[in-house]
């Protein structure tokens, strides 16, 4: 791939960059495997990124991201709108549009955005929209407004996808349950996976996925949410242990109802940038058997993006 630019804009200091040479994955994904979860960043000369941002990342364009896909052996994304982009859905959408079908999109917006938008969104491949509810990457959105929104494109046939971290998920449990649409968590609501599989953190969780058959979850994010790695780098594949207890277990508990994906190109992470190949070869680990891994990459993904 090309080297990483930044379009003009000085980045975040410590900002890292997505990994350049991404080794080739061992596991050869099954045919109509999605990247359900990976972000477009700019380029920012040509889709600036939003005044209210909290971070400014390098460039990740639409031909690296297909490039990458191509790479991997994926043959379709969800590019999920990143909070640097804010409310302004343009380098997505683009994105959407020259991809050939064969990516989906999921935006953000705002209760002023209109039924026409909403309808050009549709048919450029937009199929939900993303209520960000961790405080580092967002200022607060009230929920009334979110409900709103929620019940304007509920008749589209849209999702809702919520991101939040897991301590937060009791205050917001109401508002969840209340929602009209199919939720898709990002990152499985953001585990401390220092505390136990079964301690009442993430039994929370369970419950939640459980009670409301309308949940879904990406058990996506193991360099995320990892605390003791060690990374994939460096020809790991035995990558973020202390994670797969928590993947797994939701794999196992719920196939029919996740999805998977890069998080390509990783905004925000500190400590390292993973060889995307070698988070491919993590999957195994989480979703052990052939009928797992065809769920949570093939039949879920296409069933909730192109069904
Ligand atoms: O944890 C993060 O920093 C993060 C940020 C974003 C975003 O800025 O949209 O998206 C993600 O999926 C994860």
């Amino acid at each position: 791939m090309s080297k990483p630019t930044t379009g003009g804009f000085a980045k975040t200091p410590g900002w890292l960059d997505w990994y350049e040479g991404p080794s080739k994955p061992r596991l050869q994904l099954p045919p109509g495997s999605v990247d359900a979860h990976c972000h477009v960043f700019g380029p920012g000369d040509r889709f600036p990124y939003a005044p209210e941002r909290k971070y400014t990342p390098c460039d990740a364009s639409w031909q690296q991201l297909f490039q990458l896909r191509d790479h991997l052996g994926f043959e379709r994304n969800v590019i999920v709108q990143a909070t640097c982009h804010g409310a302004d859905n343009s380098a997505l959408l683009d994105a959407l549009r020259r991809s050939e079908g064969r990516a989906r999109g999921v935006v953000t917006v705002r209760r002023s955005v209109s039924d026409a938008e909403l309808k050009s969104m549709h048919e450029a491949g937009v199929r939900g929209v993303r209520f960000n509810f961790v405080k580092r990457l967002v200022d607060f959105t009230p929920k009334d407004e979110l409900m709103e929104i929620a019940a304007r494109i509920a008749p589209l046939g849209w999702h809702v996808v919520i991101y939040f971290e897991a301590q937060d998920l009791p205050e917001l449990w109401d508002f969840f349950t209340a929602l009209p649409t199919t939720v898709v968590v990002d990152h499985m609501g953001r585990p401390d996976v220092r505390q136990p599989v079964d301690g009442p953190e993430f039994e929370l969780f369970v419950k939640f996925m459980r009670d409301y058959p309308n949940v879904w979850s990406k058990v996506s994010c193991p360099e995320r949410l990892s605390v003791s790695g060690p990374p994939a780098l460096h020809g790991e594949r035995n990558a973020y242990r202390d994670v797969v207890p928590f993947a797994r277990r939701i794999v196992e508990t719920f196939p029919d109802r996740v999805l998977w994906g890069t998080d390509w190109p990783h905004p925000n992470l500190k400590g390292h940038m993973p060889d995307d190949g070698l988070l491919v070869d993590f999957i195994p680990h989480v979703a052990p058997t052939a009928q797992l891994q065809r769920k949570l990459l093939v039949d879920n993904p296409n069933r909730l993006y192109w069904g």
